[in-house]
């Protein structure tokens, strides 16, 4: 179950290889005694585009973006302001983010949270249960054919699972791994570089092929303007660096979501 990292490129490739040495010597947390949480799918399913607002400190991008922030009272902001859904970042050294971030989170706000890792060994699926999150991070770039097996591992959990891809031959992938939830990042984990194109072609490639499920375009998003492409095509758009950086979190979410 542990995907060959050696073969993902780039910073992409890095972090995943740093993340699984933290990981790999984790024991499996005791059975949660936090009642299930929220869906994600269900905050999806909300009619319009569902705003899933993320919890960011620093990128290796953008460098430091609000690395004071506290976690419950940005996330408490953001739900104020329309956000349906959290993403956590819960990666350490790159995202200073934490796993205590996930908890007060889930603590502060009754909308589905997202743990947003680099998701390496099957520990990490029963510590999202066991922080309260909604749902996992999969990303196919990293998983390539373990993508399915992580799949079922988060449903044996109770856990939703965002399947994210970036090209054509990775939304196949999820495709043929059953992903019910696809999220399209625009930015390039492997160069760091966002092209908002990706995501309404990546978007209508999987329409195209049949997919039913729920669609969920990532990165790149700084004004109302640029969501309105996405618009009928859909659920969901994620966005970090826009609002964690503004100084009036709820106002900057209300922006895009016009709640
Ligand atoms: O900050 P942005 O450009 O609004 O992007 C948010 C989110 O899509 C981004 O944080 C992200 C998408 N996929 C990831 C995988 C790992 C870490 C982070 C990400």
């Amino acid at each position: 179950m542990i995907p060959e990292l050696s073969r993902v490129p780039g910073v992409l490739g890095e972090i995943s290889r740093r993340r699984l040495r933290e990981v790999e010597g984790l024991q499996v947390p005791a059975e949660p005694v936090l009642p299930s949480p929220p869906l994600l799918s269900q905050a999806l399913r909300l009619p319009g585009l569902s705003l899933i607002a993320e919890v960011k400190r620093k990128s290796p991008s953008q460098g430091e973006i609000a690395v004071a922030l506290e976690a419950a009272e940005v996330a408490r902001a953001y739900v104020a302001g329309g956000a349906r859904a959290i993403s956590v970042l819960t990666e350490p050294h790159y995202f200073a983010g934490s796993d205590q971030d996930l908890r007060e989170v889930r603590a502060a706000v009754d909308v589905p949270v997202l743990r947003k890792d680099f998701t390496v060994h099957p520990v990490q699926v029963a510590e999202a249960r066991a922080l309260g999150a909604s749902a996992v991070l999969l990303i196919v770039a990293v998983l390539g054919r373990l993508t399915a097996s992580y799949l079922q591992l988060a449903e044996q959990a109770g856990l939703e699972a965002l399947v994210e891809v970036h090209d054509e031959a990775e939304l196949e992938l999820a495709l043929s791994a059953g992903a019910r939830i696809i999220g399209v990042n625009n930015r390039n984990l492997i160069d760091l570089s966002i092209d908002r194109r990706t995501a309404p072609r990546l978007g209508r490639m999987a329409r195209a092929a049949g997919f039913r499920g729920l669609l969920v375009a990532e990165s790149g998003y700084n004004d109302k303007a640029q969501l309105q492409e996405l618009e009928g095509l859909f659920d969901g758009v994620l966005i970090g660096t826009s609002l964690a950086r503004s100084h009036n979190w709820q106002a900057a979410a209300s922006q895009m979501t016009g709640v």
